[in-house]
């Protein structure tokens, strides 16, 4: 169990904030870094983050600063929690100044969309000689701060590695499991936010709860094929990170991404929506299945909504046109 250890947040917004919160709170010293001079103070100043986390006072201890060197002193894991599309930029920041010791815990949920890479080969890109782990699993970020029971899976290929992190990242109300799936974790994560926005999108244009449920499991078979042309076992896309994460977020207006399909759609304006990580991650998603063969109708089905080449109604007609097939 968490407490008494030195961590390093790399990021202020919501998700960051509530991890530091719940590790504060668990005992450890806590250092978080924000790029924006009105969440470092909010944070140091009145112990709140009204912007990413409105409603929760956070733990004294807990202290913010932009100097990512501060922050980094003495720490002896680093949790890097900003937008999967600029973790390469937010490691580039720290790489001069990292200890080579120090493992790098990836908490964000996507695929690199310029590139195509998993955010762990973007980091062992940035920092070759860290060790590289991922946290993910069903996880709103206001629950973790408000000190909900929750659970998650981290990861790293190396299994002892794997335990001692999840005891590291483990408090009181955060309960880490460990796994040597590094890339099932992964990118269970990173796809079940395109999924949350297809199933956001079905249920916001008044569809029904058995077509939401239909659109859920057949997407969840193409995330757990998109998953395994990587090399991630089924069991692990069937735990927290995965299906765990699926029920979450397909269901929940709490979802950002559930959020973002439902808007969509109603038809309503995206444009000042908080983010939705499946908007970046569906068109390299639905690109690596085309490169590799695979059958991804749901996923490519939310690129055409995005590109608004689709309404709702048009894909759903879409999929149930496809030839009828054995249940796989
Ligand atoms: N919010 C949640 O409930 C959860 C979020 N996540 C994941 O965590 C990641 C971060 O999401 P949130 O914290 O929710 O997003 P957010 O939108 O609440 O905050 C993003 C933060 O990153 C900062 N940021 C953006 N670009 C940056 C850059 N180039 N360098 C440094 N900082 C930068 C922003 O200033 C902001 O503080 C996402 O991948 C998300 O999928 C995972 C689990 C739960
Ligand atoms: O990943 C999350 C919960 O596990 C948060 O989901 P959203 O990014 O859709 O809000």
């Amino acid at each position: 169990m968490s407490g008494g250890a030195h961590i390093a947040v790399l990021g202020g917004g919501s998700w960051g904030t509530a991890l530091a919160q719940t590790l504060s709170l668990a005992g450890n010293t806590v250092r978080l870094w924000a790029r924006d001079a009105a969440t470092v103070d909010a944070i140091n100043r009145d112990h709140a983050n009204p912007r990413y986390l409105p409603g929760i006072g956070l733990h004294e201890a807990l202290r913010a600063s932009r100097d990512a060197g501060s922050i980094l002193q003495g720490a002896e894991c680093v949790l890097a929690v900003v937008p999967a599309q600029t973790m390469r930029g937010a490691l580039q920041t720290v790489a001069p100044i990292l200890p080579r010791t120090v493992p790098v815990v990836l908490c964000a949920k996507g695929i690199e969309a310029s590139s195509g890479r998993l955010l762990s080969e973007v980091a062992r890109e940035v920092l070759p000689e860290n060790l590289v782990a991922a946290l993910s699993g069903p996880s709103f970020a206001h629950d973790v701060a408000a000190g909900l029971p929750t659970a998650v899976t981290v990861a790293t290929e190396n299994p002892d590695l794997a335990s001692r992190l999840a005891a590291l990242l483990s408090t009181p109300t955060l309960r880490c499991y460990s796994s040597d799936d590094l890339v099932g974790v992964e990118v269970g994560g990173a796809l079940k936010n395109v999924l949350a926005i297809a199933a956001g999108a079905v249920a916001g244009a008044g569809l029904g709860a058995s077509a939401q449920a239909a659109l859920v499991t057949r997407g969840f078979v193409e995330l757990r094929r998109t998953a395994e042309s990587f090399g991630a076992r089924p069991e692990t896309l069937m735990g927290l990170s995965g299906l765990g994460d699926l029920i979450l977020t397909c269901g929940s207006g709490q979802s950002r991404n559930f959020s973002y399909g439902h808007a969509l759609g109603r038809g309503e304006p995206v444009g000042s929506l908080p983010l939705a990580e499946g908007v970046a991650t569906a068109g390299i998603a639905w690109k690596i299945a085309g490169e590799r063969g695979l059958d991804a109708p749901i996923t490519e089905s939310v690129v055409m909504l995005l590109d608004r080449k689709i309404t709702v109604r048009e894909a759903v007609a879409n999929l149930l046109a496809r030839p009828l097939k054995r249940e796989t």
